[in-house]
């Protein structure tokens, strides 16, 4: 660990959604941040979250959704995340694809069906460094084979519909890095693709972390994934920062707070093959039925009666964990201790 300031700050991110005659505040008060190079996970269930705090950061929410608070420092520079001024989205246009990439779960979105993949990694390239477009050819080709597009002379040239799920994600990939951002933001990229190009692409992931040094904010609600890619972690659960750690082997061998405990309780391993695997009883409120206090307290084994009332405080540690529980402390080392003889 270094004193350099981190690559991005997030800081008290909150987004409403206009629903009908509904307000409902879909993202609250969520802070994290990004160390150079680093990789942090941005882990929770389906509906926690996740998909609205990265779009957020690049101004890409959906029409009905505001960004009520949030203040985000990228690299030196400061932005104001609230409001929806047009310099303010201009400024935050301005940092897609130069400075901050993102890769979407869904490649096709991202590809346009009518220009071969090849030209589209080329323009890529082209918006970032002078070059000649040969020259922005074989770089294109070049990043095509770091992630592992083997016949990537004939591949520059097909079009989108013409290729594979996996193969499509690694012309997204490469994509992504032919601007050399300093950050990647990646949204389940491997959701949709089968089990074995799952790995594939995760280990195109880790080599790329090798090679460009870049920060990488990977969205999934794949335990597993980000136990084999990131250095540290970020839970949510409804709109709401659980647990953050700087270290995210910290974190997993010591959950502090219930629901990161039960979410890792709920992850598959091997070592566990032919055990009942645990699930976490009844469902996320919805966003217009929160519990004014901490929003996993109806679901949480361990609850207090002051857990649905009282608003959890944040407990940041100067060793970079984060824990919005009220009664965590007292309860991680017996809960642990229960999960390790329950295996
Ligand atoms: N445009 C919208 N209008 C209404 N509700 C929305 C809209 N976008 C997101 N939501 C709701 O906001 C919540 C958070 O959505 P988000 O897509 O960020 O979740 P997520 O954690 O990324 O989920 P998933 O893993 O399923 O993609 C969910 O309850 C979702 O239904």
């Amino acid at each position: 660990m270094t004193d350099r300031a981190p690559l991005l700050d997030v800081a008290d991110l909150s987004v409403k959604l206009q629903v009908g005659g509904t307000e409902l505040h879909a993202l609250e008060h969520v802070s994290f941040s990004l160390g150079y190079g680093e990789a942090r996970g941005l882990v929770g269930e389906s509906g926690s979250g996740k998909s609205l705090t990265l779009r957020a950061l690049l101004g890409l929410l959906p029409p009905n959704a505001t960004v009520t608070s949030g203040r985000m420092t990228f690299d030196g520079a400061e932005f104001d995340l609230a409001g929806t001024s047009r310099s303010k989205r201009r400024r935050l246009e301005r940092l897609r694809g130069t400075g901050i990439s993102m890769i979407f779960q869904e490649p096709s979105v991202a590809l346009n069906p009518v220009i071969p993949v090849g030209e589209q990694i080329v323009d890529a390239v082209m918006r970032r460094d002078r070059m000649r477009r040969a020259e922005a050819r074989d770089y294109a080709i070049h990043l095509m084979k770091l992630v592992g597009i083997h016949d990537a002379e004939n591949k520059v040239d097909a079009y989108e519909f013409e290729l594979s799920g996996g193969l499509k994600q690694r012309v997204m990939i490469a994509a992504a890095v032919a601007s050399k951002p300093k950050l990647i933001l990646c949204d389940e990229p491997t959701t949709a693709l089968d089990v074995t190009v799952q790995q594939q692409i995760l280990d195109v992931f880790t080599d790329l972390r090798d090679e460009l040094d870049a920060g990488l904010l990977y969205v999934t609600h794949d335990l597993a994934v980000v136990s084999q890619l990131c250095d540290s972690v970020t839970v949510l659960y409804s709109g709401n920062v659980m647990e953050s750690s700087a270290d995210l082997r910290d974190m997993f061998d010591a959950p502090r707070h219930p629901y990161t405990e039960a979410l890792l309780r709920s992850t598959p391993d091997v070592d566990r093959i032919g055990r009942r695997l645990y699930s976490i009883p009844g469902s996320a409120p919805s966003l217009d039925d929160r519990p004014r206090g901490c929003p996993f307290a109806p679901r949480c084994e361990y609850r207090h009666d002051d857990c649905e009332e009282a608003r959890v405080p944040d407990k940041s540690t100067s060793s970079g964990r984060e824990v919005h529980c009220l009664h965590q402390v007292q309860q991680g080392v017996s809960r642990v201790a229960l999960t390790k003889e329950a295996r």
